[in-house]
């Protein structure tokens, strides 16, 4: 089977299996790029190209490590997986994977609470991580309490990995936690329409990440699967008895990743233009444009194409940032550079992600000189006009931590080291190479931690 971007030794973005980065300050950024293919519609069409009968072309796929993993862990389950180009041709088992399989999700959230809820139509999966640190530590007990609701026999430890799943289940009425994260929503409504009996889905608690939740509706759309949900999202019906429809989709630009791109090009002078990033779409990462603008960016858009011209004096801004939690990252980095006090509310689930990006990002400011506080769900940081730099930071194995240090990195006045930079795969192995390819300087000594 072929893999999707790291297969060992080198890699396709041409640094070594495990690097530390040197950021050098940039005295400008300048070019155009493209931005990469989606994360999170990337992880959602293979899986419901692998849920359907027949064959599938997921058109310009994603590279990343996680849809590396969604991919390995369909072809483990049964499906016929091919890279032809940057398509995924993916033959799907249906309402049939294997049984009996051991999942290895890797570090990817979403891929591995997809594929808890899909293992309700298995009589019995198991799911390990060789990220214990990181995907083992993060919760999944709600899934599991909703799956096993279901009459899915269910065993983990203490509601975390490693964990297994055996249905078969009937589906019906079901209530599921959204307060600590979408993604078991969602996992349900993958399963949904494989049901004798469909669900009726009842979302409770504060319900977070609206905007992934109607992606997954999207998707299920594009691949003929019948839903219907309440305006707020605490209600959503999916008809049993269905199949997904076999076909061809193409993956939009990212949000998330590209937002990193843009804190960098608003920070420094010179002017980018970002195609791909297509104006009318459910990523709630693209408020991220919004948001800069608001800080005082020059950001305008034409067609799909976002033209910064960088360097303009930002300023502060008090924002709800769970619509565009995968950004937040990015735009702390545009924040810390900012004159004034930025503060992101409503962000508890960021403590639950690869690792805690609220206290975890205090302490690298911290350690930046930069003043930052924190509540349990919010974060405030106050910027500076200079950053001195010239100090080492540590990546924590996220993805988005490394982009905000990188972005901080681009700006200051002495190099920033980033410890275990190569975690930047999980979802954008090309991100050091498209800043390169705007005129930033990297260096990429052997990694300091894991
Ligand atoms: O459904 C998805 O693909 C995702 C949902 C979000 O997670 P939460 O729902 O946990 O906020 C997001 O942070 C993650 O990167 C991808
Ligand atoms: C939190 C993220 O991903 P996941 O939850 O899928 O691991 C992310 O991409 O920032």
């Amino acid at each position: 089977m072929l893999r999707a971007g790291y297969a060992g030794g080198m890699s396709a973005d041409g640094l070594p299996e495990k690097f530390d980065v040197i950021v050098h300050p940039a005295a400008e950024l300048r070019g155009e790029l493209r931005a990469q293919p989606s994360k999170n519609y990337t992880t959602r069409y293979l899986l419901a190209a692998a849920l359907a009968d027949g064959e599938s072309r997921v058109v310009g796929v994603a590279t990343s490590e996680d849809a590396g993993a969604m991919l390995r862990c369909l072809g483990d389950w049964g499906a016929g997986v091919e890279l032809v180009g940057g398509d995924a041709v993916i033959r799907g088992f249906g309402a049939g994977p294997r049984a009996g399989v051991t999942l290895n999700p890797g570090n990817a959230g979403a891929v591995a609470r997809f594929l808890m809820g899909v293992a309700a139509l298995t009589t019995g999966t198991a799911f390990v991580t060789d990220y214990p640190d990181s995907l083992g530590k993060r919760p999944q007990g709600d899934l599991l309490e909703a799956l096993s609701r279901l009459g899915a026999r269910v065993q983990s430890r203490d509601g975390m990995f490693p964990l297994s799943i055996s249905g078969p289940v009937r589906g019906g009425v079901v209530e599921v936690s959204a307060e600590r994260s979408s993604q078991y929503a969602s996992a349900l409504m993958f399963l949904g329409p494989l049901l004798p009996d469909g669900l009726e889905l009842r979302l409770t608690g504060d319900i977070k990440s609206h905007a992934p939740l109607r992606q997954t509706l999207d998707t299920l759309a594009a691949f003929g699967v019948r839903a219907s949900a309440s305006d707020d999202l605490s209600r959503i019906t999916i008809p049993g008895g269905q199949a997904y429809r076999a076909g061809r989709v193409l993956v939009p630009g990212d949000y998330p990743g590209s937002a990193a791109i843009l804190a960098a090009a608003v920070t420094r002078p010179g002017e980018l233009r970002l195609s791909n990033l297509r104006e009318h779409d459910l990523q709630g990462e693209r408020e991220a444009l919004d948001v800069l603008r608001e800080m005082g960016a020059d950001l305008t858009r034409e067609g799909d194409t976002v033209v910064v011209r960088g360097g303009r004096p930002l300023h502060a801004v008090t924002r709800d940032g769970d619509g565009f939690t995968d950004a937040v990252q990015a735009l702390t980095a545009a924040a810390a550079l900012a004159g004034g006090t930025t503060t992101w509310e409503n962000v508890y689930t960021l403590r639950l992600k690869e690792c805690d990006r609220i206290s975890d990002t205090r302490r690298e400011l911290e350690a930046l000189g930069l003043t930052v506080t924190e509540t349990q769900d919010s974060l405030t940081v106050t910027g500076t006009p200079s950053l001195a730099g010239g100090v080492t930071a540590d990546g924590h194995g996220d993805h988005r931590m490394i982009m905000l240090l990188t972005v901080l990195g681009l700006s200051a006045q002495s190099p920033i080291r980033i410890t275990g930079a190569h975690h930047i795969r999980k979802s954008y192995p090309m991100f050091f190479r498209h800043l390169e390819t705007l005129g930033a300087r990297f260096e990429y000594p052997e990694a300091t931690r894991d």
